[in-house]
């Protein structure tokens, strides 16, 4: 059995929060007598599973259990606002379906994920229904076809429960940078939820569908995982389809996960995971079950983490970083030893120039891949019949502010004169990161770093500040540069908001090692079991 963790290490000054997260925090503390026997996700800690259970046995029906998942949504949507489309009618509608399927005992009714609410990110494609990318320019598209992720999830079973909110083409931090709307976040709703899968993060996290699909180009699943507390995935490049997803740095986005257990995040990445032959930068590396080794899990080993090497870079516990986030992430590093790993710090030595690498990269493909948005192709503002009129008026109503200055950065960077200046020194960085993070992997089985550098801050504080807003995303943006797959997993506690505010740890490994990340990071939450993220939001209500 692991040795008790020392709660006091892992999450900073509790002793002056108020008393609800007083006691979720003091409850780390029982770990002695945590876990029992062999690890099988029940509904303690798989909503997937104990969905499909319920449904097997009969237990449930689809339609009573997507009636509780959007009473809830209704109810805690006013002040979230994490869906810029809810497709309640169609939910139910679908949930009805299979419960027709089930009772007339049709063999395959039961996919995978059948009954499973899914929040789609608002920038991946969903047949006939509304898929904006968070902007203007695109209100009103309703694509003809799903984005492969969805299309697999939907053969799975999946309920696509509706679209969610993010900045604007991925572009933004916090989805303030929405066209439509302000996310808050479930722990403070005063606070953002992160972004720019704000949307797909808050609706996890407040159990408004069980689990969603983000993108990550610099951070975008894991920043805003680690502010609602929920488990992010960010999978190797490639791992995933990107047919469908609305392009914003195609050296850099890939399709990512979230769940509000790392069971749940392995099962829809088993999902949607695999090469597809409508996106050609897709892996056609096997996929496996990446939850098999979850469920064989053997906790009685006193030591489950025995013989693995862990790397927590150096680089990411030190100025800039708050206090609380560098005491939850070193008590996590020393929990992880006491599970059995070795932990060592290890420098990364070209870490801090992978951010600005990272602002020019993407802001100049993105000037490329949004020049579809021209008024042709997509988002006529006008009805000039002159080319250049409509191009300058579609782009400069239907594009907002953020969007309009990395496209000119992009432009610029890459413009004569200033290419071998910035993009060629932002490319020639980047092989430098992958260098480093290679050495590193050869050393380590995994590296770990806080997913940013604090929790989630107030609504309005940094949004007039960008270069503020980009140096939150030093974190993780070497992770993309690098092509590399990174889990985040819900740590810790600092103090802010009615009862603490999430920390998450970020555990980066080498490509398409998915499947250990899921593995460590199932036994770190699990082992942390007696220690609930669940949103004070859904307790009160
Ligand atoms: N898209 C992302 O991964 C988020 C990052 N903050 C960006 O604005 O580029």
């Amino acid at each position: 059995m692991p040795p008790p963790l020392q709660a006091h290490r892992l999450l900073i000054s509790h002793r002056r929060l108020p008393t609800p997260a007083r006691r979720r925090l003091t409850a780390v503390s029982s770990l002695q007598s945590a876990p029992a026997t062999t690890l099988a996700p029940g509904p303690a800690t798989s909503s997937i599973l104990s969905i499909r259970e319920s449904l097997l046995s009969g237990e449930r029906t689809a339609a009573n259990i997507t009636s509780d998942y959007l009473s809830r949504l209704r109810r805690t949507e006013p002040s979230l606002r994490s869906f810029i489309h809810v497709a309640d009618a169609a939910a139910e509608r679908e949930a009805e379906e299979l419960d027709r399927r089930i009772a007339s005992g049709e063999k395959d009714a039961v996919g995978p994920l059948a009954g499973v609410l899914v929040g789609v990110k608002d920038n991946l494609c969903t047949k006939n229904m509304p898929s904006t990318g968070g902007s203007r320019i695109l209100d009103g598209y309703r694509p003809a076809y799903d984005a492969t992720a969805v299309r697999r999830l939907r053969e799975a079973g999946a309920i696509v429960v509706g679209k969610t909110n993010l900045d604007e083409f991925g572009m933004g931090s916090t989805t303030e940078g929405s066209a439509f709307q302000v996310t808050t976040n479930p722990w403070d709703d005063s606070r953002v939820p992160g972004g720019s899968s704000g949307g797909s993060a808050s609706a996890v996290s407040a159990r408004q569908c069980v689990v969603s699909l983000g993108s990550d180009t610099g951070g975008s699943v894991r920043q805003p995982a680690s502010f609602c507390g929920v488990v992010g995935l960010k999978p190797t490049y490639g791992r995933v389809s990107r047919f469908g997803l609305m392009a914003y740095a195609s050296s850099l986005d890939v399709v990512g996960c979230f769940g509000s257990s790392v069971f749940d995040t392995a099962t829809i990445l088993s999902v949607v995971a695999g090469h597809d032959k409508m996106d050609s930068t897709s892996s056609s590396q096997d996929v496996p079950d990446y939850t098999s080794e979850l469920v064989s899990l053997d906790l009685l080993e006193s030591k489950p983490l025995n013989g693995l090497r862990i790397g927590i870079i150096q680089e990411t516990l030190g100025e800039g970083v708050d206090t609380g986030v560098v005491s939850s992430i070193k008590g996590a590093a020393s929990y992880l030893e006491q599970l059995g790993s070795v932990v060592d710090e290890v420098s990364l030595p070209s870490f801090s120039l992978g951010l600005p690498a990272y602002y020019i990269l993407a802001s100049s493909e993105a000037s490329s891949n949004l020049s579809r948005y021209d008024g042709i192709r997509y988002g006529r503002q006008v009805s000039a019949n002159d080319l250049n009129e409509i191009y300058g008026e579609s782009r400069a109503n239907g594009l907002g502010h953020e969007v309009k200055m990395r496209i000119l950065m992009g432009t610029y960077a890459l413009s004569a004169g200033y290419y071998d200046a910035y993009y060629k020194r932002a490319q020639q960085v980047r092989t430098l990161v992958k260098e480093s993070f290679k050495d590193a992997l050869e050393k380590y089985d995994i590296l770990i770093s806080p997913a940013a550098p604090s929790a989630a801050y107030k609504i309005g504080e940094k949004i007039n500040d960008p270069l503020a807003m980009y140096a939150g995303d030093i974190m993780t943006v070497n992770v993309n540069l690098a092509g590399l797959p990174a889990l985040v997993v819900p740590c810790g506690f600092v103090e802010g908001g009615p009862v603490g505010l999430p920390v998450g740890l970020q555990m980066i490994g080498s490509p398409f090692s998915e499947g250990s990340l899921l593995r460590v990071g199932h036994i770190f939450e699990q082992t942390l079991q007696n220690f609930s993220f669940v949103p004070p939001l859904l307790a009160e209500r």
